[in-house]
């Protein structure tokens, strides 16, 4: 499709299949054994959860610091379709994870100044992804993007919410959005927020 596409992270219980089954988004991601974050999940839940995810919505395993073995392992085994590298992986990893599965990779920059950025444009991943934090909630300073072209696809991740989207979509002109913290309530994915958040994203397709 083309437009903005739209990821919803951190699902981790059968009702949020169901619930993005329905409302549609373009990604679904998974935290995979991060246990700092209470959306983590083991390999066992990952593997049952994204059985169940319709074929049309592409599964992301988002990792921080895992062995790559167990990533090549999760792709090749296609239990997920791509992974999101969130820690302090190396473009040697990176690299490592194409090659041995031929399969996308998104690389996660925290973006706290200008040189963030242009690591991130340097990046050899099939697609990179600027955030503020990990699950934070929290944007960064879009200013930074204004001020450097990215000419690549990227992904828009931390603090979107119903009521910055529209200006982030409209300002920053990126490939996909990333949400998860705007749309729980006390820590669980919230139906009516996803599919708020899935509405605006959808409504932007329209327009372009
Ligand atoms: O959400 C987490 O707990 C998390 C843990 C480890 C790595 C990444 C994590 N989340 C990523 O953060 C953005 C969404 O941020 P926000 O909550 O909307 O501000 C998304 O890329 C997630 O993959």
């Amino acid at each position: 499709m083309a437009g903005c596409q739209i990821k919803i992270c951190g699902l981790k219980r059968a009702a949020d299949i169901a619930m993005v089954n329905c409302y549609q988004p373009d990604l679904a991601g998974f935290i995979v054994d991060f246990p700092r974050s209470h959306r983590s999940i083991d390999e066992e839940q990952l593997r049952l959860l994204t059985s169940q995810l319709d074929s049309s919505i592409r599964s992301v395993g988002v990792f921080v610091d895992a062995p790559a073995e167990k990533i090549i392992q999760l792709l090749n085994d296609g239990v997920i379709d791509m992974a999101q590298l969130h820690g302090r992986e190396t473009d040697a990893d990176v690299r490592r994870i194409q090659q041995a599965t031929h399969r996308p990779v998104i690389r996660a920059y925290l973006i706290h100044e200008r040189q963030d950025l242009i690591a991130a444009l340097n990046s050899p991943a099939d697609l990179i992804l600027l955030d503020q934090g990990r699950g934070s909630g929290r944007p960064f300073d879009w200013q930074l993007v204004s001020d450097v072209a990215i000419k690549r696809p990227f992904i828009l991740a931390g603090g979107l919410n119903a009521n910055n989207l529209d200006q982030a979509i409209e300002t920053l002109r990126p490939n996909a959005v990333d949400l998860s913290s705007s749309v729980e309530t006390q820590g669980i994915k919230d139906p009516v927020k996803v599919k708020k958040a899935i509405a605006i994203v959808r409504r932007h397709n329209l327009n372009f």
